[in-house]
């Protein structure tokens, strides 16, 4: 059969939907609202729920009923998907769950998976053409990172659509956080200040590239380490311009004690079209996982949401969770 006789993909006939109210600028019901027309004329049959607190969102998708529905839709940005996918690979039948089709309706502040899937099949970013992503029904593979903290005793595991990020750009996130009515401003803003009064996070690093023969391991004093899944970090942040969703790496940014202030100010403005990485004491790794030992106890978050500052291991977990895609 030849592509131009293929059938199409049906749009799915039943969605869940999950709308936060508390992401970026709180314009979620509104967005829906504009996209809720789009819906209807595809004949797409839908429950929506509005989340009440950060968790709540994990929790739903931990404990409900996934078998009579065609997809897991989000009104929300990359903090909302990052619950959702920890509700999915904390469930008994995680192995299936973490296959439930992932739409992405973007109505964050930073919005970068969705920028991500978007940009890779050439559509402009909007939530427009998201929600007609979804009723295409086309639906690809998406690798997740998975992470395992251990702190004491105990061990935790996370999983990561997006980053993972320690030191500055941790920092930025994480006290930024509070400012989400300013949009990617908050961001900019944060950035400048956390490099005006630059600091350094002292940390041991093992870098386990993609041939597996022996780790790299570095100790030293680090700005920041920008771990990516995907390309796009934001709808307007373009760190890892290599990644692809789906290639099985990670893709590391690495910035060590000694950049000048004028090059790490460079780097952030030439980061928006991923032109940053020639930029001296810029390093750019391809890794199967890493691990990191903070030393200086401050500013490591998953996909924007912290987590204490304690060991970790990553790895990539290809290909495991899928997603509609434009
Ligand atoms: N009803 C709610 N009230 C307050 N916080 C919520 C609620 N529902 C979810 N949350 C939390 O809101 C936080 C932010 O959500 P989300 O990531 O969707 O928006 P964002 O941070 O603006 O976008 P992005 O992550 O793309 O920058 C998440 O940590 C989530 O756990």
């Amino acid at each position: 059969m030849s592509w131009s006789n293929q059938p199409p993909n049906p749009s799915p006939q039943r969605l869940e939907i999950f709308i936060n109210p508390a992401s970026g600028k709180g314009k979620s019901l509104q967005i829906f609202e504009q996209i809720k027309p789009i819906l209807a004329h595809h004949n797409t049959a839908f429950n929506v729920t509005c989340t009440r607190h950060a968790g709540d969102l994990q929790n739903r998708v931990k404990n409900m009923d996934l078998s009579s529905i065609d997809g897991l839709v989000v009104v929300g940005g990359d903090g909302s998907i990052h619950e959702v996918i920890n509700g999915l690979m904390n469930r008994q039948d995680w192995e299936k769950a973490i296959k439930t089709p992932l739409g992405i309706i973007p109505a964050g502040t930073s919005n970068g998976l969705c920028k991500t899937l978007l940009q890779e099949a050439g559509e402009t970013y909007n939530h427009i053409n998201a929600t007609i992503a979804i009723t295409r029904g086309n639906i690809q593979p998406l690798d997740i990172l998975g992470v395992q903290q251990s702190e004491g005793e105990s061990d935790r595991f996370y999983y990561s659509i997006l980053s993972i990020a320690w030191g500055l750009i941790a920092a930025v996130d994480i006290k930024s956080d509070n400012l989400r009515f300013l949009g990617s401003l908050k961001t900019d803003i944060y950035a400048l200040w956390e490099i005006w009064k630059l600091r350094h996070y002292r940390g041991k690093l093992s870098l386990i590239t993609a041939d597996c023969e022996s780790p790299l391991i570095i100790e030293d004093d680090y700005i920041l380490l920008w771990a990516m899944n995907v390309p796009w970090a934001a709808y307007n942040l373009n760190p890892a311009p290599h990644s692809h969703p789906t290639d099985g790496n990670i893709d590391v940014l690495l910035v060590r004690r000694g950049i000048s202030k004028f090059n790490l100010i460079k780097a952030f403005l030439l980061c928006n079209k991923g032109q940053h990485l020639a930029i001296p004491g810029i390093e750019y790794y391809k890794l199967r996982g890493f691990h990191l030992d903070p030393q200086d106890g401050e500013f490591l978050a998953i996909d924007g949401e912290p987590i204490s500052s304690a060991p970790i291991k990553v790895e990539v977990l290809p290909n495991l969770a899928r997603v509609f895609h434009p």
